[in-house]
């Protein structure tokens, strides 16, 4: 028995390229259990909680997976579809979409699969997959468009973990970030736009990212200056001025201090402050999920309302829209070019 796992019929199988778009992952249904697994490993990943391993498992197993995992249920059985999970049904989606795209070019050569880093489908079961069908070259794309430690950082962690058991080690390509990729500045931007179209130009724009503890920032990850840099692009292109936006950082999670300034405080100083119709958009998700369809879309349209606010608008994200699905394809397509 060895370490490494092989396959002999692998180099009698035609060689085929593998994409694997991911993304964070979900419970597996709106219950406390489904929450209590989901939340164990992803609250038990180094890369998101940072602080010394038998103190925070004390507090995980001890506080917190004894209370969230009901508190968390309620808030996904509010958003949950007949479909299950928003974020992995828009992600079936977008993988649908972009298979269709590069079938047209690539046929049956080019696979395209989805993963989550935590939950269901997982990393190491897409990858056996892709192994299974000879796979030689495997393109992963992590759908957080701004890098962060916690998100894409733990992705790489979880391919490397499954490659690093096989013998055969495919050739790997990681995406790392694409705040500034050209067609995704254009999605959002027309995404924006439309929206202005149809409801009318807000008072304020108000950007609202996924937030992060500060410390990370302060330790070197580029998150906070990406989020910057997607906003200002965006908001160049869009010919908005200074005082027209606000970029905010949403979902914080304990105590320690998080990027700021923090989007529930900002909203409710801008309404107490008289702003009355802001319009808000979250460029950190590539797809709606938890921390948009219900803190967004309802926690915070609550606390801009009940503070003095009149006409609060939630820009949905990128989702399945054509063009955000070429954002995809062209990130994509660079690595295909050993694709026979
Ligand atoms: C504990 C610290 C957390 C860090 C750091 C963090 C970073 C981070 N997360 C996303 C994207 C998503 N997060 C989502 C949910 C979510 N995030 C945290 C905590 C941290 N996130 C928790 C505890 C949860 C679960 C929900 C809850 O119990 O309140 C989701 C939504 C998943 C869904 O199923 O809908 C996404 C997506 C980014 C981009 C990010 C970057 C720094
Ligand atoms: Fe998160
Ligand atoms: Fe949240």
């Amino acid at each position: 028995m060895s370490r490494f796992k092989g396959d002999l019929a692998f180099s009698k199988k035609t060689p085929k390229t593998g994409v694997l778009l991911t993304n964070l992952g979900t419970p597996d249904a709106p219950t406390a259990p489904a929450l209590r697994r989901y939340l164990a490993e992803f609250l038990s990943d180094p890369r998101v909680v940072e602080i010394s391993r038998l103190i925070w498992m004390v507090i995980l197993h001890g506080i917190i997976l004894r209370i969230r995992p009901a508190k968390s249920a309620k808030l996904y059985d509010s958003i949950w579809t007949e479909e299950g999970s928003p974020l992995l049904a828009i992600t079936q989606k977008q993988r649908d979409a972009v298979a269709a795209q590069l079938h047209k070019s690539y046929g049956d050569d080019v696979v395209v699969d989805i993963a989550m880093r935590y939950g269901n489908p997982s990393i190491p079961s897409r990858l056996k997959a892709m192994q299974e069908q000879g796979i030689n070259n495997i393109i992963v794309l992590p759908l957080y468009p701004q890098y962060a430690s916690p998100t894409t950082g733990s992705t790489f962690d979880a391919i490397a973990k499954e490659v690093g058991t096989w013998r055969w080690v495919p050739s790997i390509s990681f995406i790392s970030s694409y705040h500034d990729n050209p067609l995704y500045i254009r999605a959002l931007r027309k995404s924006i736009e439309e929206h202005f179209a149809e409801h009318g130009k807000p008072e304020k724009l108000v950007f609202s990212y996924h937030g992060m503890p500060k410390r990370f920032h302060n330790l070197g990850d580029p998150y906070f200056d990406f989020c910057h840099k997607t906003t200002e692009i965006v908001t160049k292109r869009l010919g908005l001025k200074e005082d027209e936006y606000i970029l905010t950082f949403q979902s914080r999670f304990g105590n320690a201090e998080w990027l700021k300034p923090y989007t529930d405080e900002t909203l409710e100083s801008l309404a107490k402050a008289g702003t009355k119709h802001i319009a808000i958009v979250s460029p950190a998700f590539s797809a709606d999920c938890l921390e948009t369809l219900e803190e967004l879309e309802e926690e915070n349209r609550e606390i801009f309302e009940e503070a003095g606010g009149e006409s609060y608008h939630y820009i949905p994200c990128l989702n399945a829209r054509e063009d955000h699905i070429d954002a995809i394809v062209s990130l994509i397509t660079p690595y295909l070019k050993n694709t026979q």
